[in-house]
């Protein structure tokens, strides 16, 4: 779960959450009308070195007991929003993502290509409204012949 949160902290599939203000405002000493559209930049806020003391990947962050939880409450990490229009898929979407890396891991071995260093990889994202990676990854997986689902898929 911790791989997973802070995957999302670097990477949110959402970089931009679209508001509107239904109140004046001023923020850090501007003033916002009533009104006003306003994108609140979640990439920028879970890599924002005054909120992350080691921003640098780090998943046992969120074993500490007061990191912050995916529920909205720490504005530095708000992968799913926050308050009354945040997601509500926010549980349905953790689980497909827990299940997915679950089977991923569990029934593989993952390697990387010939010759590839794993400083060769890169995270880079390409432009969006939802993320993708700019260049596709390229991974080799090798079968784990005691995964039970592999198992179960060739009737063994
Ligand atoms: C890892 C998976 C997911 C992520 C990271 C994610 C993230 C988000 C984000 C950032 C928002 C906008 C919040 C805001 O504007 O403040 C949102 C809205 C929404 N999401 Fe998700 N979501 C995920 C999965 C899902 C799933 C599985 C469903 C439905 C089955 C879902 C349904 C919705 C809906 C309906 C809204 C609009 C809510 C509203 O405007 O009131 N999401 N999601």
């Amino acid at each position: 779960m911790c791989v997973l949160k802070e995957t999302l902290r670097l990477h949110p599939p959402f970089p931009l959450l679209l508001h509107e203000t239904v109140e004046d405002a001023e923020v850090s000493g501007y003033s916002i009308p009533k009104g006003s559209r306003v994108m609140i930049n979640t990439y920028a806020l879970g890599r924002d070195p005054d909120s992350w003391s080691d921003p640098e990947i780090n998943p046992s962050r969120f074993l500490d007991p007061g990191a912050p939880d995916l529920k909205g409450n720490s504005f530095e990490f708000i992968p799913f929003g926050s308050g009354r229009r945040s997601c509500p898929g926010m549980q349905l979407g953790m689980y497909a993502f827990e299940l997915a890396t679950a089977h991923l891991l569990q029934c593989f071995t993952w390697r990387l290509p010939d010759g590839v260093k794993i400083g060769d990889v890169d995270t880079i994202e390409g432009p969006g409204l939802t993320v993708a990676k700019a260049n596709s990854l390229v991974a080799v997986p090798i079968k784990r012949l005691l995964c039970p689902i592999l198992l179960e898929s060739h009737n063994v």
